[in-house]
Parts: C-alpha cells; sequence; structure tokens
C-alpha cells in the first residue's frame, strides 16, 4: 500500500507503517502525520494491510496526547484533509532529537538480548536471574541512536546521549519519558493491559520548548501485554501482533517475503486493535 495523494500535501518521507506530508504551501511550521492500515512484524511490512488500523492507532495515540499533561506537537484545531482525516495528525514542526526515549518496565525484546550479555540494558546493572518477560525492579530509562530508515536503532548509555544532545536535554528527556511512562502504566494497569515498553519522540519548538512527538503509546511504539495472561504465565504474547506472528511463524520460514495473511487472520487482527483501544476509550 503506498502513500495515499493528498491534494495540498506533499509526501516528504515514509516509514513502514506510517507516512509524512509537508503542506504545497510552502509552510515550513506543520506537518500531516499519516497512519497507514500497513502492519509490519520480523521487520517485514506485511500484505494485506490491516483495515482499520490506521484510524485505531491514530485514535489511541490522540487520546494518549489528550491524557497526558505535557506539551506536544498536536496543533489545534485539527484541521485535516477529508482524503485522512481520521488516521492523520496535523502537528508543528519541530526539530527533532535523534534519540528514541526507550522506557522499560519489563525486560524484552533488544533489552532482553543485551541483558543476556551484559546483565545490564544501555548501562544499568539489572538483579541476576531476570528472564524474557520479568518485571523490572523500576521502569528504566534505555535510549536508542535513531539509525537511517529500514536500520536497528543502536541502544546507548545515558552518557553517551549527554554527548549527542547535552547534559540539561539529556535530563530532561529521561525525566518526561519516566514521568510519562509511569502514568501511563498505570492508567493501562487499571484496564487490565501491561505497558511492558514504549518509544517516545521529542522535539523542540521555535521557543525552544521540547515537546512530546511523533505517535505516542501506540502498539506500533510500544509493546502492550493482557495483563490476565501475564499473570498466568503467558510471556511474550503482544496484544495486537501476536495473532499475526504465531500464523506468520506457522507458515514462513523466515527466508524471502513473507506469504500474504489469509482473511481470517487479517480480521482478527483488526478486532484486537479495536478491543485494545476500547481498553482505553471505552466504558
Ligand atoms: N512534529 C514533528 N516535527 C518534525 N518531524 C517529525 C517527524 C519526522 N519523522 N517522524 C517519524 C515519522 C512520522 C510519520 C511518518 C513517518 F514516515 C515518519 C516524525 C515530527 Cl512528528
Amino acid at each position: 500500500m503506498s502513500a495515499a495523494e493528498i491534494p495540498g500535501w506533499a509526501h516528504t518521507y515514509s516509514g513502514k507503517v506510517r507516512d509524512l506530508y509537508r503542506p504545497e504551501d510552502g509552510d515550513t511550521g506543520v506537518l500531516l502525520v499519516v497512519a497507514s492500515d500497513r502492519v509490519s512484524a520480523f521487520d517485514h511490512v506485511l500484505e494485506p494491510g490491516i483495515p482499520g488500523k490506521g484510524e485505531l492507532l491514530t485514535s489511541l495515540s490522540r487520546w494518549w496526547f489528550d491524557h497526558l499533561p505535557v506539551p506536544n506537537h498536536l496543533i489545534e484545531p485539527q484541521r485535516l484533509p477529508v482524503e485522512v482525516e481520521r488516521r492523520a495528525m496535523l502537528v508543528r514542526s519541530l526539530d527533532m532529537f535523534p534519540i528514541e526515549c526507550v522506557v522499560r518496565g519489563y525486560l524484552s525484546g533488544s533489552g532482553w538480548a543485551e541483558y543476556q550479555q551484559s546483565q545490564s540494558v544501555c548501562g544499568i546493572g539489572l538483579p541476576a536471574g531476570l528472564t524474557s518477560g520479568d518485571r523490572l525492579p523500576v521502569p528504566i530509562f534505555t535510549p536508542a541512536f535513531k539509525a537511517p530508515m529500514g536500520e536497528h536503532d543502536e541502544n546507548i548509555t545515558f552518557a553517551r546521549m549527554i554527548e549527542i544532545v547535552g547534559a540539561d536535554a539529556a535530563s530532561e528527556l529521561r525525566t518526561l519519558s519516566l514521568d510519562i511512562f509511569q502514568r501511563a502504566s498505570t492508567i493501562a494497569e487499571s484496564k487490565g493491559v501491561i505497558l511492558a515498553d514504549t518509544k517516545f519522540e521529542f522535539g523542540r519548538d521555535t521557543d525552544g520548548v521540547i515537546r512530546l512527538a511523533d505517535e505516542v503509546l501506540t502498539s506500533d511504539s510500544s509493546r502492550y501485554w493482557d495483563q490476565e495472561a501475564w499473570v498466568a504465565g503467558v510471556r511474550g504474547q503482544s496484544f495486537d501482533k501476536q495473532i499475526v506472528r504465531d500464523w506468520l511463524s506457522a507458515h514462513w520460514d523466515g527466508t524471502g517475503t513473507p506469504p500474504p495473511l489469509p482473511d481470517e487472520i487479517v480480521e482478527r487482527t483488526s478486532a484486537r486493535y479495536a478491543e485494545l483501544l476500547d481498553r482505553f476509550t471505552g466504558a
């Protein structure tokens, strides 16, 4: 699925599942962030797209921006092009920090891989004897240096982050990230969902104010697990992508291009995204 044609907007950049546009009138102060229905797993963009995914994740991001008391990049009111109005966000263009501000409450993914080698993540020492999926004693800030599109970001120490963005910004980004994670994981827990980890991106506006940017706390930028399953001992079950991962693991040897997802898997995954959103925005 390629990026949508949007009158008045020029497509400037595509991530795996999102597309970025700038206005054709030359205004450099705003951008349009558009979420597609594309889904990625095992570092591949899969076919077909998941109906409604872009809208559901945009709604989740918007809900979190509204429930987090921190400055963000959303422009209000949101005047959106009708072609993408339910899966787009109009944002102010910021001077982005080249850092993925990752916070982990549980050991998983690249954090688990690093822990196995060094019993630490990003230079933060952890207790011995932890295993994948375990809850950490306290949430940890584990930044990564943003790699070019398609490559994996590089986990760095806080000292290295200071070299890249300076001591004041590094401290402010760490404090903001840990505060937001604490709030979000408490809210998630009240909805029966574990927020295992997440990745924030920040930028500075023209007044030098640091603002929360990009998408926030979506299941593309976070690991969400079902709390009941985790308490029962189930590990590594992504709330929304596990259906796709399990099907691919059973029908693809991991080489070449993954096979297209069957209708039933697409439908069940679409329902899972809707359920995740409903956990937060529903009663
Ligand atoms: N407010 C902002 N100001 C300046 N730059 C950005 C920005 C640049 N890149 N990204 C990541 C991304 C967002 C969507 C679609 C993609 F393809 C990639 C975000 C933002 Cl959000």
